[in-house]
């Protein structure tokens, strides 16, 4: 059954809502997979790979989907990657490139962390002087997606601008919108981030939305031309956490887009509860920024996220109000 045009089905164990009428084979390349290179079993029956082009999802579908890796043989092993607006990365874990006490430190981070991608603030970009150092000289923009952002922006307008100039700077078209609506709490004007999205779609950006952790929200970001859904999970830069398990949660159920808490997380249990509750990724700066040891922080991260990764998939053992014991009881003497 369709509920405003997703279906709910299960992808190797994993509850996903997806967009009703995608094939089998559309369906793996949104996964980050090649559609040729995969085989497909649904409900318990292997399709055949020359129908997946036909096959379409159904509500309630289970299925399993296995990677060929190399010369065609079939391996069990699925490398687990995400996707976002048609670009496939196996890292989960997207970090910030602000409060970094250089760029040397800043690049350090980023490979710590494994980050395939990193967020950068347009306005922040030193366009004044050109022999000053460039994070480009450090990062290399050709081996990590740069996702040009608009921090500090209090408008759609004045976000759209940002974001039509790194359009024409760099020809990115997948951006970070964030609208702030105050510079107390950084809270997201979610009016104005609507209204952004939705315009900003209409151009050809695909935009990684910053948004309030409201499940509601997320469905209306979602009908406006978001490609990834970005929940706060604490204010930025404030390091409390996640705040509601429970909204995030929801937001994680109810759309078909990757979610990726943004902002608030301040270490790597942190990441890892975010990654427990379904989220596809993790967006954070402060906490690596801010730790001590920056670039040991960022290796932490990426364990948390990936141990968090794994706990989801395997899925966690269900809670009991009391006692049961470990060892069995039977042929004790
Ligand atoms: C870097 C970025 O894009 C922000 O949204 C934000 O800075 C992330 O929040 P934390 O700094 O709290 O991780």
């Amino acid at each position: 059954m369709s509920i405003d045009g997703t279906i709910s089905i299960h992808i190797n164990g994993e509850h996903r809502r997806v967009r009703d009428g995608l094939t089998l084979a559309a369906l793996a390349s949104e996964l980050g997979f090649v559609p040729e290179k995969v085989a497909v079993e649904r409900n318990l029956e292997v399709v055949p790979r020359s129908t997946l082009g036909q096959v379409l999802v159904e509500d309630g579908d289970e299925l399993e989907i296995v990677h060929f890796v190399g010369g065609g043989d079939v391996s069990a092993v699925d490398e687990d990657r995400w996707s976002v607006a048609g670009k496939s990365f196996r890292s989960r874990l997207i970090v910030g490139t602000g409060k970094y006490k250089d760029f040397e430190q800043n690049a350090a981070a980023v490979e710590a962390s494994g980050a395939e991608i990193v967020t950068v603030a347009v306005r922040r970009v030193n366009v004044s002087d050109p022999k000053a150092p460039m994070l480009t000289d450090y990062i290399d923009p050709r081996k990590i997606t740069y996702l040009p952002n608009t921090a500090g922006c209090y408008t759609g307008e004045e976000a759209i601008r940002t974001l039509r100039l790194a359009r024409e700077a760099g020809g990115w078209d997948l951006v970070k919108l964030e609208v702030l609506g105050e510079a107390r709490t950084l809270y997201p004007d979610m009016v104005e981030t609507l209204r952004a999205t939705e315009i900003l779609a209409k151009e050809g950006f695909k935009p990684m939305v910053y948004c309030v952790d409201d499940p509601i929200a997320a469905r209306r970001l979602e009908d406006a031309g978001a490609v990834a859904i970005m929940p706060l999970g604490a204010p930025i830069g404030s390091g409390l956490g996640i705040q509601n398990r429970v909204t995030i949660r929801l937001i994680v159920e109810g759309t078909s887009l990757p979610v990726l808490v943004d902002a608030g997380v301040g270490t790597a249990s942190e990441a890892a509860e975010a990654m427990e509750l379904g989220c596809t990724g993790v967006l954070m700066n402060t906490a690596i920024a801010e730790a001590k040891d920056p670039v040991l922080m960022a290796a932490a991260m990426k364990a948390g996220v990936e141990a968090g990764r794994m706990a989801y998939r395997a899925g966690r053992m269900g809670k009991r109000m009391y006692a049961d014991p470990s060892s069995p009881l039977a042929g004790l003497i």
